[in-house]
Order: C-alpha cells, then sequence, then structure tokens
C-alpha cells in the first residue's frame, strides 16, 4: 500500500528482510554473558505486569488462551462491536529497518536496555525458524523472535508488541482484527474490522492476502511454518477458485487504480475502479482497507474538485477509518477538514475539472 498511502496499515508489513540473514559477528558473542544473566533473573521468576497504557481498553474484551495446532491466541470473552477498540499498546522494542551496523548487535544492545520485565515479555513470544543447536546463542533466539512477531510501527520502523504479537492469522475475508501504528502516541491499536462473537478468535492478517490461496499458503508456511486453515483457506474448491479471482481481481485493480497518480487514467476512471472494488469485497466479505480506499477518492476528487463526490466519498473514509485507525485517529480528523473545507485539500484543482461520481 504505498504511493502516498497515510496509513502504516498494509498487513504485508511483518517484517523480515536484512534481520532474518545477518550472520553473528564478535560483538554478539561479547554481549552474550549479560543476556544470558538477564534470561537466567528471569527464569527466577520475575513476572510481566504491563505498564498502564493511556487509553487502552480498561478491561479487554478477549484473554489469552491456548489453542490447540496455534500456540497461544487470543479469544473474545464478550460481543465486539466492529470498529471496538481492542488493543492500545507500546513496543517491547522499536527497531530501524534501515541500519548500518549488524541487527544482533543493534538487537543487543536494544535488549540489555529492557527493564527485566519486558525483557521476560519478550522472551515469552513465539518464534518459528529457532536456532536447531541445543543451547542457541540468547541473540539468535532473539533474532527469531524479532521475525516471528515484529509489524510496521511507523516510517522505516518495526516494533514487538507483547499482546497483539498473539494475535493469530487469517486471510481476506477471515480476519477480524486491524492494526495500526499511532506515530504522534508511540503506541500500536488493534480495532474490530467487523462484528466477533463472544469466544470467537481475534485474527489479524500476516500478509496482504489479495493472493490466490495456493500462494497465500505457501507464503504462511514458508515465513510463518504452519497450514492455514482459516475459513477462506477452508472453502471448497469452487468456491475457493471465486474466492481466488475475486483477490486477485482486486489486487489487479489496486494496480490500476494507483495508476491515476501518474496520469495513465483519468479521476472517473480511477473511482469506477474504486467501486468495482468495493463490490468485489462486498462478494469477497473482505472489507478491510476501505478507509484508505475512500481517503484516496477523496484525493482523486478534490484533484478534479468534484466536491459533491468529495463529500461523499469523505463520508465513507470516516466511517471506515474509523472503524480499522479510531474515531480519533488522524486519518479521520484529515477526511473531516477535507469534507469541510474542499478547497482547501492540498490536491484542489490540480487535474482538470472532473464528476467522477459518489461512492458505491
Ligand atoms: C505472531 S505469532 C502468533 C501467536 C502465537 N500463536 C503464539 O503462541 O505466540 C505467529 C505464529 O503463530 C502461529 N499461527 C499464527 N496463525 C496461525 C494459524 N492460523 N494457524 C496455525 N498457527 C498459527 C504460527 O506458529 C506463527 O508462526
Amino acid at each position: 500500500m504505498k504511493t502516498r498511502m497515510r496509513a502504516p496499515k498494509r498487513p504485508a508489513s511483518r517484517v523480515r528482510g536484512q534481520y532474518a540473514r545477518e550472520p553473528r559477528s564478535n560483538f554478539v558473542s561479547g554481549n552474550r554473558l549479560a543476556l544470558l544473566c538477564l534470561c537466567i533473573a528471569i527464569l527466577f521468576g520475575v513476572l510481566w505486569t504491563p505498564s498502564p497504557i493511556p487509553n487502552a481498553p480498561a478491561s479487554p474484551p478477549f484473554e489469552v488462551v491456548d489453542l490447540p495446532g496455534r500456540g497461544k491466541g487470543l479469544v473474545a470473552t464478550r460481543d465486539i462491536k466492529r470498529g471496538d477498540l481492542l488493543i492500545r499498546e507500546a513496543p517491547l522494542l522499536r527497531i530501524p529497518q534501515q541500519i548500518t551496523s549488524s541487527p544482533t548487535a543493534l538487537l543487543s544492545s536494544l535488549l540489555s536496555a529492557l527493564p527485566a520485565a519486558s525483557l521476560s515479555a519478550f522472551f515469552a513470544l513465539s518464534a518459528v525458524h529457532l536456532p536447531s543447536s541445543p543451547d542457541p546463542d540468547p541473540l539468535d533466539v532473539a533474532l527469531a523472535i524479532v521475525q516471528t512477531n515484529a509489524v510496521a510501527a511507523g516510517e522505516g520502523h518495526i516494533g514487538v508488541f507483547p499482546t497483539m504479537a498473539r494475535l493469530n492469522h487469517a486471510c481476506a475475508g477471515a480476519f477480524n482484527a486491524v492494526y495500526s501504528w499511532r506515530a504522534g502516541e508511540g503506541v500500536l491499536v488493534v480495532h474490530a474490522v467487523r462484528d466477533v462473537r463472544r469466544g470467537e478468535e481475534l485474527l489479524t492478517t500476516y500478509m496482504d492476502t489479495k493472493r490466490k490461496r495456493e500462494d497465500r499458503r505457501a507464503y504462511l508456511l514458508g515465513q510463518y511454518a504452519f497450514n492455514c486453515t482459516c475459513a477462506t483457506c477452508s472453502l471448497a474448491p469452487a468456491l475457493s477458485a471465486q474466492s481466488d479471482a475475486r483477490l486477485e481481481e482486486m489486487a489487479a485493480l489496486y494496480s490500476q487504480f494507483a495508476s491515476w497518480g501518474g496520469g495513465a487514467i483519468d479521476g472517473r476512471a480511477a473511482a469506477d475502479i474504486a467501486r468495482r472494488i468495493w463490490a468485489l469485497g462486498e462478494a469477497e466479505g473482505y472489507v478491510s482497507e476501505r478507509g484508505r480506499l475512500a481517503g484516496d477518492v477523496v484525493w482523486v476528487a478534490a484533484a478534479h474538485s468534484d466536491v459533491e463526490a468529495l463529500r461523499a466519498w469523505g463520508a465513507l473514509a470516516e466511517e471506515w477509518y474509523g472503524y480499522e485507525l479510531g474515531r480519533e485517529s488522524a486519518e479521520v480528523r484529515g477526511v473531516r477538514e477535507a469534507v469541510a473545507r474542499p478547497a482547501g485539500h492540498a490536491a484542489w484543482g490540480t487535474r482538470p475539472g472532473m464528476a467522477i461520481g459518489g461512492g458505491p
């Protein structure tokens, strides 16, 4: 989700890249003793109590439980409404993606600075692709934990979050929770993107799942070492083929929509594509990313000086950004401002005047 995409919500943001393959350095070995001491302190019973975060739900609507075949996960303890805030938490670690030093050296210094309780929370997280040695270097374990649990945390950064990290994955129309980084507050928030019944598992998505089932499953197996059996991946063959076709068409349409930025299509065509994406999402049950889509059409409407379309898409953007990012988010405030003062929009009048049409 790029170009001028504003919300750091692209679910494909779980990170690996350079952190996956960095060779160990002498510096790592030099820090091993300190880390081992800290780990031993943790084993001697330091319990993790999260520090209170302002505006975090006072009583979270879920519990962390062991789920057969999937490790821990979050299960709703009461009915949840679309748009409800589920989690609001600070990172245990926040790491720049582009670094000049060794990732393990950086990780070592970040971990060394953590209070024992946070270190305990970090090392309690799950990890795939652990080193096979019976006595692995704690920094290699730490690296595997980062690779399994880190998500995008602002421009050029990833973060590991103790509660959010327990969310398991589902694809396309099957996930019900979406996370986003609040740069101004330094926290990650997770909202319900659909209604959830008590007893249902809360599920986010680890990747852009607008891909066919075979590709999604191969990616998840390779990166996260599990076979996805979510509701979308479990569809019978004929229904799965229809779902694949919808998801692949949505992905192709998003690319076409983005080509408006370079002038390849006009505003009316861009809005037609957005309406088609919306309809496909409805058929698929894929309602995530609608705030951003509608927000982008607001931009197109402003560029073509179409106030009516701007207001119609603005209402949709406000509603769906509100569900995914929170009604108090910067994105909702931005859309409200655009609707209140269309001519004050940064894109206003930058393309030829044109009626692009209202929402779906
Ligand atoms: C970020 S962790 C999620 C929380 C994890 N279950 C735990 O116990 O901490 C990612 C790991 O959880 C497991 N997982 C996530 N989604 C899953 C799913 N849909 N089915 C089975 N395992 C899943 C995989 O082992 C994956 O590598």
